[in-house]
């Protein structure tokens, strides 16, 4: 399907987010209906893309939402989320905001170290409140992905490492104020190799045997997002395969009666239905190299800088015969490139190029280094 582009391009000033709300619509509902047929829920994690005409899609497609800090938890509340829909994740939750969240009456905390256990419990304490939480395990499976983006490990920051999980669990038995409800893992992002969930899957079917032993009952099993999309040839995937993931879940994870399963999908929703359009302002030749300098930069989409990722670039204006190119952008940084050797039709000043599958991860990244404006968003479709 070609890319839908807005009516007034020509004049249209560049660099600008578009967004294609009837890609996202069939998006969200193949993942709904995926998710309906295993009975999983769906958290839409915000972090990929909060912009409000998105969340109003997505919370019109049922799914919950899944936030890492109290502006997101503010924003899905504003967005029409019902609090008992919300779960609060996060390594570093401010007392400011599990306050906001205490307040808010929201679902879930997503619990990811002891310390911040004991808070949680004061704060409700305080407020004659008890919080439902779910512990965030750090399961040790290898997301198999950009190590910059692989949270699962034990070397990583997030979740409760499995050693100290008899020490939590203790902890949680002399708190009052806090009530466990489920367990929670979530290994990393844009995996692509399938198979690492199940592994996944097993893994909390051990974990939740730990637990039973214990005679702890998990009425939530939440196995976070992670699901990688197609940078390389968009088209071919503009939809994931959410039935074969949803099936994993479907097919693995030992269900106990009554059970519910949630899983947080961010990049997989959202991350095919954005481009990033762009202009080209110059093209500079040198011995060596041919630059195609376009007005987006790193400050539009910092993920190719920042974890050497790749969005495929097209000139939708020219239709010369192919020569290569590096594409770059106009900000003050070595890493401010696109692509480096990129096969495009011969390209000249005024062209417009566009930046796919960046959706996600890409206008929520965004800086205003150099001073540069913020991009604006257009939605089509
Ligand atoms: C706890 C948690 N849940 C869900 C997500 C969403 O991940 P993704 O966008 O890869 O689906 C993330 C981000 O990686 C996360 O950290
Ligand atoms: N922001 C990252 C992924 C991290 C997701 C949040 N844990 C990306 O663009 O790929």
């Amino acid at each position: 399907m070609p890319l839908q582009l807005p009516a007034d391009l020509s004049t249209r000033p560049t660099p600008f987010y578009l967004y294609d709300l009837a890609l996202l619509g069939r998006t969200l509902e193949a993942a709904r209906a995926a998710a309906q047929a295993h009975d999983i829920q769906v958290h839409y994690a915000l972090k990929a893309n909060s912009n409000a005409p998105i969340l109003a899609l997505v919370q019109q497609h049922g799914f919950g939402a899944d936030c890492v800090s109290g502006n997101e938890v503010q924003r899905a509340l504003d967005s029409g989320f019902a609090p008992d829909h919300v779960v609060f994740a996060g390594v570093g939750k401010s007392d400011a905001e599990i306050i906001r969240a205490l307040d808010a009456d929201i679902w879930c905390f997503n619990v990811e170290s002891a310390p911040e256990l004991a808070v949680i419990d004061e704060l409700a304490g305080a407020r004659g409140r008890r919080a439902r939480v779910a512990l965030r395990l750090n399961p040790n499976v290898d997301a198999r992905t950009h190590h910059y983006i692989t949270t699962g490990l034990e070397a990583n920051k997030f979740g409760i490492n499995l050693a100290d999980l008899p020490q939590v669990v203790e902890l949680l038995g002399r708190l009052p104020h806090v009530e466990l409800v489920g367990l929670h893992v979530h290994i990393g992002s844009q995996i692509t190799d399938l198979s690492v969930f199940e592994t996944l899957a097993g893994r909390v079917n051990e974990l939740q045997q730990w637990f039973e032993h214990r005679g702890i009952p998990l009425p939530h099993l939440n196995v976070g997002g992670g699901l990688g999309v197609d940078y390389q040839e968009p088209d071919a995937h503009l939809v994931p395969d959410f039935a074969r993931y949803f099936g994993i879940f479907g097919r693995l994870l030992q269900r106990r009666p009554g059970q519910q399963v949630h899983v947080e999908l961010g990049r997989a929703l959202v991350a095919q239905c954005g481009t990033l359009v762009s202009r080209v302002l110059y093209v500079k030749e040198s011995q060596q190299t041919r630059f195609a300098i376009l007005d987006a930069g790193m400050t539009e989409l910092i993920r190719p800088a920042l974890y050497q990722s790749y969005h495929r670039i097209e000139n939708l204006t020219s239709q010369g015969s192919e020569r290569l190119y590096d594409v770059v952008g106009p900000i003050c940084e070595s890493s401010d490139t696109f692509g480096r050797q990129v096969a495009l039709p011969e390209t000249r000043r005024g062209d417009v190029v566009v930046l796919r599958t960046a959706g996600a991860y890409g206008e929520v990244m965004s800086s205003h280094y150099n001073l540069r404006d913020q991009a604006a968003a257009v939605y089509v479709g």
